[in-house]
């Protein structure tokens, strides 16, 4: 281990939701070691402290239910401690007990014969305990000797349970005392202290984050990282605003600030203890750990220039005429003694004549609304209310010095027909709200967002088809983030559900469908056609005849599109040409680069020469990759049968795996590489060998498949038969002089084409300037994440050619 700094790692429950993500976490800390000596903070493990905090309400009504609920969460955290150690005996006792523990204290709790509050404490200190017991083991397991630390036994609070305030000095002291002694890696239990009756005590929201922050403090240590589920510090919360960017710096203050506003970030108190120390903090995504993340340091200077937009709530608005207002301000004002939450009550009145308007935090509303409902009957005034609002929120030094802000602020949404609730300056300048339902909310947050962002482009897309290449283009796109684009993803579809999201689809691990709507094209194409759109990317990823019939509508209305599928290219000629005058004429883009040879660079190859003022004279080579797999296959001894099912499973084959079986692929193919050329030709122009039995021909996709094995000795033969001779088989294709032919070759195993492994396409280009020797493009032609690289490549180059 690298002793030379000092790092303190920290992971909350998102970075802890499943085994592989703990894996991941746990190789985090090991690869560490190589740079610094690690200190772990952990806290529960995904949905614990929830599943926790749930058992111990209304516990008197539902004793019954503790065993079963205690049960889950052991069997959950044994389950992971299994699958992730080598079955540390002592350790896994000790995890077994903390749930026997959990048991006794809910039955305690629900006897009420303890202190109740203290009881909750202890219970929720549950899935910190055990966390941190199987990240050190799984360390241990991994052959880097990690001991898990119980942090009640050195973080010293007062006795308020539930929000608990540290003693510092001590708690520095107690710290350096137990951690700095450790032999192995020390993971700590984030969340917990304990009173000075060592009664275990929680330190309230984003306690893990703080316990965090204490420990780097009394280590002294260089640097702390906080892991978490977004590429760190976002300039809006991702769940309002899709395309909310990451922050690359922070300066302390600048946390300070944006989470007095209400922004989702870590809590001041975790930075509180070093903000003097010259610790540098980092702020860093466990789903997308290469990601930079944000730093955070003291001596970093934003200027008040932040770009970030807050959205909080929700709120009520309440009306009551001029008369009564100010007394309703007493009553509200009395109420609210208790509250902590500054946002509890806010008045405004304009003017003596119109109503006075209060904005409550709905939660507070609802606590009072018996006593308010008393009032006003009393008194027969009628209360005019508006509940489930939302303040949109941006804040900066700038409203000040460059009084243009606001108003470019307002004419932004009233140019988006956006009209505010509510808005409101505050008295310094430095911030400026709108209040919103939360429909209007969520398209301002993000209009702003947009806006701030600036230099950044903001391009629609729809993905259409969520097979082998949309699904694998969406995982890819996740983790994308090219300087100045931001994508957002309006909707998705495929052949069931079609999910729509003008705002944005949050690009998580998988698309959610639950508000999804069947497939409708008649709807969707309403949508998509809408007159507002503007940087529209359609991405067809379906192979659907549908779906390519669809794009003269599209492109009509300005929408680019990017598409893997062949469809549209190879319809009859007239259709193609078509597609050309309207991309001319609405001055919109197609780009297919994947419709031959997947992510390689055919198309673009031919263009690029001929756009220099080369002539093509032959395209030739091996175009399907499921004929290079298949053939392959046949050599090594795989039935016909099995290596085109398997084929369709590796999601090399088409759709429908006929279309490659057929030639049908192939020729599409060819077809798309000699009209790009500017050619002429007819599907039924082009003679292809098919490999299907003349008997499947006419057969259904199920029947087909089923009746292939009987045709596997045929091909067994045909293979063996070729080896003897030392050749081989090969499906190949030869554009020439404006015609194409197609089928099966019989070549020399150790020819180029012979050698060809995998899913390997190799395509020769002779023109005019390559005329002894081709230019040759080769390598792998088929398969969903190079055909969704280079879908993606395509979605690139068409948004940085939009404005
Ligand atoms: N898999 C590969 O290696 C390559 C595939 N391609 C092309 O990419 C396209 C997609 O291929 P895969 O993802 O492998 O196919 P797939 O069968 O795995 O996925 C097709 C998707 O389209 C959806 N779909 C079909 N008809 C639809 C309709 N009418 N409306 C809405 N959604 C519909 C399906 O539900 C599914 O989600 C095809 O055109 C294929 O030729 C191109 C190059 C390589
Ligand atoms: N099924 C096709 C996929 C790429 O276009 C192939 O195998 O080449």
């Amino acid at each position: 281990m690298n002793t030379s700094e000092t790092h303190v790692l920290k992971f909350g429950g998102t970075s802890l939701q499943n085994p592989n993500y703990i894996k991941q976490s746990t190789q985090i800390v090991m690869d560490r070691t190589q740079q610094a000596h690690p200190f772990v903070v952990v806290s529960a493990l995904e949905g614990v402290t929830d599943a926790l905090i749930e058992l111990t309400k209304d516990i008197g009504k539902k004793t019954d239910l503790i065993e079963t609920g205690v049960d889950n969460l052991r069997q959950k955290h044994l389950t992971i401690f299994d699958k992730l150690t080598d079955g540390q005996h002592k350790k896994r006792n000790r995890l077994d007990k903390l749930f026997d523990e959990l048991t006794q204290d809910l039955h305690k709790l629900s006897l009420d014969i303890e202190n109740k509050r203290a009881l909750k404490d202890r219970i929720l200190s549950i899935g910190e305990r055990a966390s941190a017991l199987i990240f050190a083991s799984v360390l241990s397991s991994n052959g880097l000797p990690a001991e898990s630390f119980e942090a009640h036994q050195f973080i010293k609070t007062d006795s308020t349970f539930g929000k608990a305030k540290v003693k510092q000095d001590t708690t520095r002291k107690l710290i350096r005392e137990y951690l700095q002694q450790s032999k192995f890696v020390p993971v700590v239990t984030g969340f917990i202290g304990s009173d000075s009756q060592n009664r275990i005590t929680t330190l309230g929201r984003s306690g893990s984050d703080y316990t965090a922050g204490l420990v780097a403090d009394a280590l002294n240590a260089d640097h702390l990282e906080i892991w978490t589920d977004v590429n760190g510090v976002l300039s809006a919360d991702p769940r309002w605003v899709p395309t909310a960017q990451s922050i690359k710096e922070l300066s302390f203050g600048d946390i300070t600030e944006l989470s007095a506003h209400g922004a989702k970030v870590i809590h001041p108190q975790t930075i509180r203890p070093i903000q003097d120390k010259g610790t540098t903090v980092l702020v860093k995504n466990s789903y997308n750990p290469s990601h930079p993340g944000t730093s955070i340091t003291s001596g970093f200077e934003s200027n008040g220039a932040l770009k970030t937009i807050t959205v909080t709530g929700p709120f009520v608005k309440l009306q009551v005429d001029e008369t009564h207002a100010f007394e309703l301000f007493s009553k509200l004002t009395e109420w609210s003694e208790q509250e902590t939450d500054s946002e509890a009550v806010g008045f405004k009145t304009s003017s003596e004549f119109e109503p006075a308007r209060f904005i409550l935090r709905q939660s507070f509303f609802e606590k009072v609304s018996n006593l308010l409902g008393q009032w006003a009957s009393s008194r027969d005034v009628v209360l005019d209310l508006q509940s489930n609002l939302f303040k949109v929120k941006k804040f900066s030094n700038h409203f000040s010095d460059d009084e243009s802000l606001s108003k470019r602020i307002w004419d932004l949404l009233v140019s988006n027909n956006l009209q505010p609730i509510n808005a409101e300056r505050n008295l310094d300048e430095r911030f400026i709200s709108f209040l919103f339902d939360r429909q209007d909310a969520q398209l301002a947050a993000r209009l702003l967002n947009d806006y701030l962002q600036g230099d950044q482009k903001v391009i629609d897309l729809f993905v259409a088809g969520t097979g082998a290449v949309g699904h694998t283009l969406l995982k890819q796109l996740k983790s994308l983030e090219p300087e100045g684009i931001t994508f957002r993803l309006i909707g998705a579809c495929n052949s069931r559900n079609a999910l729509w999201q003008e705002e944005g689809i949050a690009l998580k691990n998988d698309i959610d469908w639950s508000d999804s709507e069947p497939t409708n094209w008649e709807l969707l194409i309403d949508k998509l056609t809408a007159p507002h759109r503007n940087n529209l990317i359609f991405v067809d990823a379906t192979g659907s005849e549908e779906v390519a019939r669809l794009y003269p509508q599209l492109f009509e209305n300005g929408t680019h599109i990017v598409t893997p599928s062949k469809l549209a290219n190879t319809f009859e000629q007239a259709f193609f040409d078509d597609l050309q005058s309207l991309i001319k004429e609405n001055n919109t883009s197609f780009r297919y680069e994947t419709t031959a040879g997947a992510g390689l660079p055919v198309i673009s190859t031919l263009n690029e020469l001929q756009s220099a003022g080369d002539s093509i004279t032959e395209i030739s080579g091996v175009v399907s990759g499921t004929m290079t797999y298949l053939f392959n296959q046949l050599e090594q001894g795989v039935p016909f049968s099995e290596a085109i099912v398997d084929a369709r499973e590796k999601g090399y084959a088409e759709p429908d795996p006929r279309d490659d079986l057929s030639g049908e692929d192939v020729a599409r193919k060819f077809l798309t590489l000699a009209r790009t050329l500017g050619y002429k030709i007819e599907r039924e122009q082009i003679a292809v060998e098919s490999l299907i039995p003349e008997a499947l021909r006419d057969v259904d996709k199920d029947t087909f498949l089923d009746q292939l094995s009987n045709y596997d000795q045929t091909w067994e033969q045909r293979i063996s038969a070729a080896q003897n001779k030392g050749q081989t088989l090969r499906y190949t294709g030869r554009f020439k002089d404006g015609k194409v032919n197609i089928g099966i070759e019989v070549l020399p195993k150790d020819s180029p084409i012979g050698q060809l492994k995998g899913t390997d396409n190799l395509i020769q280009i002779f023109s005019d300037l390559y005329n002894q020797t081709p230019l040759v493009i080769q390598g792998p032609g088929a398969g969903k994440e190079v055909t969704a690289a280079g879908v993606l490549a395509d979605i690139l180059k068409t948004a940085r050619s939009l404005s």
